[in-house]
């Protein structure tokens, strides 16, 4: 089981790495893979199993947090129409976006980071994603608004890229034009 000790933290090079490609089909170690990271997210989300474990919760985690340089995501959350989103996702790719943007008006925070980082992180309002899902088959996602966001987030990761990167460093709470916050 996949608990805090396995995550690397802020630092650690394969944070700011870009991730190798998934060879698909998928390996038995990268589908084992990918179910241990949902099992992860709900195990965080799970009162008494966090509690115990001591999980910090979380919705999405990407495989270069666990120190594995390969582009493997999982997801797991219910947005706020109640709509459940629960997948793992391999060789994740934004084909394309809006141009507007939007941003979680509480901020962002990382598995991987343990401090508090103020400031808003202005990400696309709306994303098409191509990925492969655990049973090899061909994904395409239409996203917007808090999905969108958490996707973007973990996307980031495979790339290398951590949300505070992404922070207006001059005006952290700086709202770029034709940019919305989601609560
Ligand atoms: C927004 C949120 N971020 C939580 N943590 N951070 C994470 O997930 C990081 C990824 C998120 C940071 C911003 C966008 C993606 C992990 N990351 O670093 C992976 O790269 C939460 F835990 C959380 N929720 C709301 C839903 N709730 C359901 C019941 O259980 C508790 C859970 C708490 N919402
Ligand atoms: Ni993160």
């Amino acid at each position: 089981m996949i608990t805090m000790k396995d995550i690397v933290r802020e630092g650690h090079p394969s944070l700011t790495r870009s991730a190798a490609v998934v060879e698909v089909p998928l390996s038995k170690d990268d589908k084992q893979l990918l179910e241990d990271m949902m099992q992860f997210l709900k195990n965080s989300q799970d009162e008494e199993i966090a509690e115990k474990y001591e999980l910090r919760a979380g919705v999405g985690i990407a495989a270069p947090q666990l120190g594995i340089e390969k582009q493997i995501i999982a997801i797991h959350f219910e947005d706020i129409d109640g709509k459940l989103y629960s997948m793992g996702l391999v060789n994740p790719k934004i084909i394309s976006h809006s141009v507007e943007q939007s941003y979680l008006s509480s901020g962002e925070g990382c598995l991987s980071v343990d401090r508090p980082v103020e400031g808003y992180v202005p990400r696309h309002a709306r994303i098409t994603i191509k990925a492969t899902d655990i049973n090899d088959q061909p994904v395409k996602l239409r996203l917007k608004g808090y999905p969108a966001i958490v996707f973007q987030h973990e996307i980031d990761h495979i790339n290398g890229i951590m949300f505070f990167d992404r922070i207006n460093t001059e005006d952290p709470f700086n709202i770029p034009e034709n940019s919305s916050p989601i609560q």
